[in-house]
């Protein structure tokens, strides 16, 4: 099969959307309202808060919109405005399209500035509500405020802006607070004024320290994480066994931050090992009595394939150990965060983004299980994930910091969060003692917005129409093939095999006596009248295809039926085996894969078991059944649906792709289709249209619009494609189109030649090259995919695929399936290669997998 294009631009969307919408998280939910304005829970809460109990101050919501419009995530020039219940606005932010976004607090109204705002005495003279606060008051807002301005200073020495996602929330958070106090006064700029003037005194009095609690199994990378963290090596690692085997306290100052870290001994997973657990987290209890730690990192690996609670017996001693409120401050830390994400359900490896994704929730989830707390299962209580890369060759920015494949820095990232923990903590000390703020709040969100790029690209792909099959009356439904095309092909080859001397194929033993040249001029001679049979046989088909359509029109005119008189005709169909199911990872003799070839079903009816290779239950692996049923409706409307539905013990999903089509003449069709998806864990309704036409014998032209209903949202899309035959061998696809969400639109484009043998579908040798725009919240991403699909030898197969973009990242995979023995032989060499490679050099090869 040829690899789209839509393939390459769907993994580069994917990436544009993880850069546009910032964050290591899983993005931010907002769900907008029709005109425009980001309606959000928040928005009541930060009501109540108010005058309520004051347990929430706002929610995850609202700081997601507030993450999105600091990001820049809007679309175009867009103005988002979050309203309070009373329609008041409480923030607004206004952006030129492309451009970065400026946040400005509307409520309390901007000031001009005041260097001095924060001291006690500007606050007694800047106006009558300050009057009216007592000495307590007055004091905290003071105290607030400096931990405003040491924040500002924490950020600007990070290298980092106030308008970071993380950042603009904890501002935010605080003038919540500070309005608590009921006091207008408290000025964001006058903080940042004053945090610009420390900083560039360049004064070393910034008061401020944290301590780190790192804790997780042993060999994920604690002790390397801590010397990232540092910039240097404060404590050994070791790649082949134990390297921390007493809990230690390490302190060094980065950028004027006392830091103190305690590194601990890795933990066990294993439920018979959990008293070594409890020994190592009593003396963590003991060793941070004086120093109690205000981060807690959670250490393990992002490459760990884990869907199992094998890490709950430990999870749990750490909570029974250092108690549950351990997790109020704890920050997920994933290591190996350049590893390669792993081939999904299609085959194809997943997202970048998407890989994060489950692995955090996996994570997440356990933690939660481990808490006996389901409210931690729920995104907005779901701990923050931070993710870290330690290896000495990962890829840098121009300022040396090392990245990850989403070109995120992740160490100021991480510090930022340890700092934003920190701060809200002592904030919110201020503002309610008795109730210590939980920062769960804060940073768990999860995306609502729905992804445009991901459906642009689904949209751009090209979709066949049914058509009625032989025994339905039509032609031969393979849109690859051209009747007309193909049954013009050159009359003088039409009797050559018919023609050629009769030949004897050889036995085995025959053939073990053979010459080599002998051999080869053999198989020559062999493989060239397989083809020409194949020619032969092919054109008989389309032969019997053709004059059934004509007898079918005939009937139809006569009887007003085609099907009879086309399946009198008819000749008994060849069986023809299926291509084979995927194959489960491990051999195992009772699968039936192992052990079966199926068929060609001789009906319009297929169904078929899907391989899940993460499957929750790995008892057989299959976790779904997939079902197509090509019909013709009235007989003369083809249509053709495809379901597939994945059932393991945790999660359901189905994908539903209908279509029906109708011809206009000879040379048009319009076709209609409904489709569900599931995208993220919702699931979206498409409603599709597309209309095609001959209007020359070598170009196609098609237009076509869809509706998906995604939650709340509704997405609109537009697009044509055009495809010209140039020549025997190449076909040029080009397609453009327009997805819209409310005010947030994605444009994209997709090209494609496709080059195949003179004698297709007998020769298989075929490439495909492929280019993909897309244009995105000002972002423009360019994939170029290219794919060779072609023989090697007389058994084996090969097809190479490669992909890049213009952030130039890119994938470069190989498949090759051979019937000769000593090829597989080979490939058995590669794994064990491999295999013996990471043990020797265990961190190598992190940034790329082999497929
Ligand atoms: N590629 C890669 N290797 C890492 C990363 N983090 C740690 N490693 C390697 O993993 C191995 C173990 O790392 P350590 O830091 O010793 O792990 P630890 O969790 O402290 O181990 P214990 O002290 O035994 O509990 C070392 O060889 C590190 O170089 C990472 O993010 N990427």
């Amino acid at each position: 099969m040829i690899f789209g294009s839509s393939e390459a631009a769907k993994q580069f969307m994917e990436e544009l959307e993880r850069e546009s919408g910032g964050g290591s998280y899983a993005g931010a939910e907002v769900s907008q309202d029709i005109d425009g304005q980001i309606v959000t829970d928040s928005d009541e809460e930060a009501d109540t808060d108010e005058e309520g109990d004051g347990k929430e101050l706002f929610d995850s919501a609202a700081l997601a919109a507030l993450l999105k419009a600091a990001t820049g995530g809007d679309s175009d020039g867009g103005n988002i405005t979050i309203t309070s219940q009373d329609g008041s606005r409480l923030f607004s932010v206004e952006r030129p399209a492309g451009l970065g976004s400026s946040l400005r607090s509307l409520r309390p109204a901007p000031r001009p500035s005041q260097p001095n705002l924060f001291t006690h005495s500007s606050l007694q003279n800047s106006g009558e509500s300050e009057n009216n606060l007592s000495e307590e008051e007055k004091k905290k807002l003071e105290t607030l405020q400096q931990i405003r301005v040491k924040f500002l200073r924490l950020i600007h020495r990070l290298g980092l802006s106030s308008d970071e996602p993380i950042a603009a929330q904890v501002l935010y958070r605080m003038t919540l607070i500070a309005r608590r106090q009921n006091s207008p006064l408290f000025s964001t700029e006058a903080a940042k004024m004053k945090a610009f003037q420390l900083e560039a005194e360049g004064k070393d009095d910034l008061d401020f320290s944290v301590n780190i609690l790192v804790i997780g199994k042993s060999g994920v990378g604690k002790s390397a994480t801590i010397n990232s963290i540092f910039g240097e090596e404060k404590t050994s690692i070791d790649a082949f066994g134990p390297a921390t085997t007493s809990v230690k306290e390490i302190s060094g100052v980065v950028d004027g931050v006392k830091i103190r870290v305690f590194d601990t001994p890795g933990l066990k997973s294993s439920a018979m090992e959990q008293g070594f657990n409890r020994s190592v987290l009593s003396s963590v209890k003991k060793l941070t009595k004086k120093n109690p730690p205000d981060i807690f990192l959670y250490v393990d690996r992002l490459d760990a394939q884990t869907r199992d609670l094998n890490d709950l017996p430990m999870l749990k001693t750490i909570t029974s150990c250092l108690g549950p409120s351990i997790w109020r401050s704890a920050i997920v830390t994933l290591t190996h965060g350049a590893s390669a994400p792993p081939d999904g359900p299609s085959g194809s490896p997943l997202s970048y983004e998407v890989f994060v994704t489950q692995r955090s929730h996996v994570v997440q989830q356990s933690i939660g299980q481990a808490v006996g707390d389901l409210r931690m299962m729920s995104p907005s209580l779901m701990n923050p994930v931070s993710l870290v890369e330690n290896h000495p060759s990962c890829r840098r920015n121009r300022d040396g910091h090392k990245i990850l494949p989403n070109g995120q820095s992740w160490r100021p990232q991480l510090l930022l969060l340890s700092y934003s923990m920190k701060i809200l903590s002592e904030a919110s000390a201020l503002s309610k003692p008795e109730d210590p703020f939980d920062h769960r709040k804060l940073f768990g969100f999860r995306t609502r917005s729905p992804p445009l790029p991901y459906m642009l690209s689904s949209m751009l792909q090209s979709r066949a129409h049914p058509k009625l099959s032989a025994e339905q009356g039509g032609d031969n439904g393979d849109s690859d093939i051209d009747l007309d095309d193909l049954s013009d092909s050159d009359q003088e080859e039409e009797d050559e095999y018919d023609q050629l001397p009769p030949f004897k194929p050889l036995r085995k033993a025959q053939l073990a006596k053979l010459s080599k040249e002998q051999r080869k001029a053999y198989f020559e001679e062999y493989d060239y009248r397989v083809k020409l049979l194949q020619k032969k046989q092919l054109r008989e088909e389309l032969k019997r295809m053709k004059e059934m359509k004509s007898k079918g029109k005939e009937a139809a005119i006569d009887y007003g039926y085609a099907e009879e008189e086309a399946d009198a005709g008819a000749a008994a169909p060849v069986a023809v085996p299926l291509p084979d199911m995927a194959l489960p990872p491990s051999f195992d003799s009772d699968n039936p894969a192992y052990r079966y070839r199926f068929l060609e079903p001789t009906s319009q009816f297929l169904a078929r078991p899907v391989l899940d290779t993460h499957g929750w239950d790995h008892d057989c692996g299959y976790d779904g059944v997939n079902v197509e049923q090509s019909l013709a409706i009235a007989s003369r409307f083809p249509a053709a649906v495809t379901v597939q539905i994945t059932k393991d013990k945790k999660d359901f999903s189905i994908n539903l792709d209908s279509s029906i089509a109708a011809k206009h003449g000879e040379n048009g069709s319009t076709m209609a289709g409904f489709d569900i998806q599931s995208i993220g864990k919702q699931l979206a309704y498409i409603v599709r249209g597309e209309t095609k036409f001959k209007n020359l014998k070598k170009n196609k032209t098609a237009c076509g619009i869809s509706v998906t209903f995604l939650g709340e949202n509704m997405v609109t899309g537009l697009k044509v494609e055009d495809q010209i035959i140039l020549g025997k061998q190449y076909v040029l696809v080009g397609s453009a189109g327009t997805v819209r969400s409310q005010s947030d639109t994605a444009y994209g484009a997709n090209f494609e030649l496709q080059r195949r043998e003179a004698d297709f579908p007998i020769g298989q040798v075929q490439s495909t090259l492929s280019m993909s725009v897309i244009k995105w919240r000002g972002d423009l991403a360019l994939g170029f995919n290219s794919m060779a699909q072609f023989a090697v030898g007389r058994n084996s197969k090969v097809a190479v695929r490669a992909g890049i973009n213009n952030k130039l990242s890119g994938q470069v995979t190989v498949r090759t399936s051979s019937s000769d023995h000593l090829s597989l032989a080979l490939t058995a060499i590669i794994p064990t290669a491999i295999g013996i490679y990471r043990k020797l050099w265990p961190d190598a090869g992190e940034n790329y997998s082999i497929y």
